[in-house]
């Protein structure tokens, strides 16, 4: 950010920075859904339709936000969802992204498509950590993933089921 801007104070201030940071090509790959984009707008709609209902005059001096994922503690019910190729966005890529979940006490899904390794995600954090693992027709390229992983502390597999097919993305296609 330049010396003079403003702090974002929220997602979408975010997301206007990184469209003016980014190549427009990565933009649109992380921004971009398959097709019409049907599912993306439903994401946003569906936590618009979800509202907090107030409990007022209660204590609130002591808030604690924790909870368990499979057994493992995190500061609040929210976890890092394993995404590709995070250094198209930062040249520390995922090991940065790992940092930021330790330093926030939540838990880190590392993509199977992640550009750093197992290896460097695992060395350089001390966050909770799930592997996220596409089904192989080659059972043996799972098994070995399973096996680094296991031996890098991850402690649980996200098993991506729903991707027999990649979404047809169309800004992806227009930049090539
Ligand atoms: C840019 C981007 C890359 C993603 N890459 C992966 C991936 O490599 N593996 C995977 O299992 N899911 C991937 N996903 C899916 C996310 O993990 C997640 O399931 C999806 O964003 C829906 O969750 P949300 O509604 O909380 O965003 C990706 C999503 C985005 C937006």
């Amino acid at each position: 950010m330049a010396m003079g801007e403003e702090e974002p104070v929220n997602l979408n201030e975010y997301q206007q920075l990184a469209r003016q940071a980014l190549p427009k090509m990565y933009y649109d790959y992380f921004t971009g859904g398959s097709e019409d984009q049907h599912t993306l707008r439903e994401n946003t709609a569906a936590f618009k339709r979800i509202t907090f209902r107030p409990r007022i005059l209660v204590d609130v001096s002591k808030i604690d936000m924790s909870t368990t994922i499979l057994g493992y503690k995190t500061s609040a019910p929210i976890m890092i969802a394993p995404t590709a190729m995070h250094k198209l966005a930062h040249p520390q890529g995922e090991v940065l992204t790992a940092k930021a979940a330790g330093a926030c006490n939540v838990i880190m899904g590392l993509s199977f498509m992640s550009t750093c390794t197992i290896e460097e995600v695992a060395s350089s954090c001390n966050a909770i950590r799930f592997f996220q693992l596409y089904v192989y027709k080659r059972r043996e390229i799972s098994a070995l993933m399973v096996k680094r992983a296991e031996a890098n502390g991850f402690k649980a597999i996200l098993l991506t089921a729903d991707t027999p097919k990649l979404g047809r993305r169309e800004a992806d296609i227009k930049n090539k």
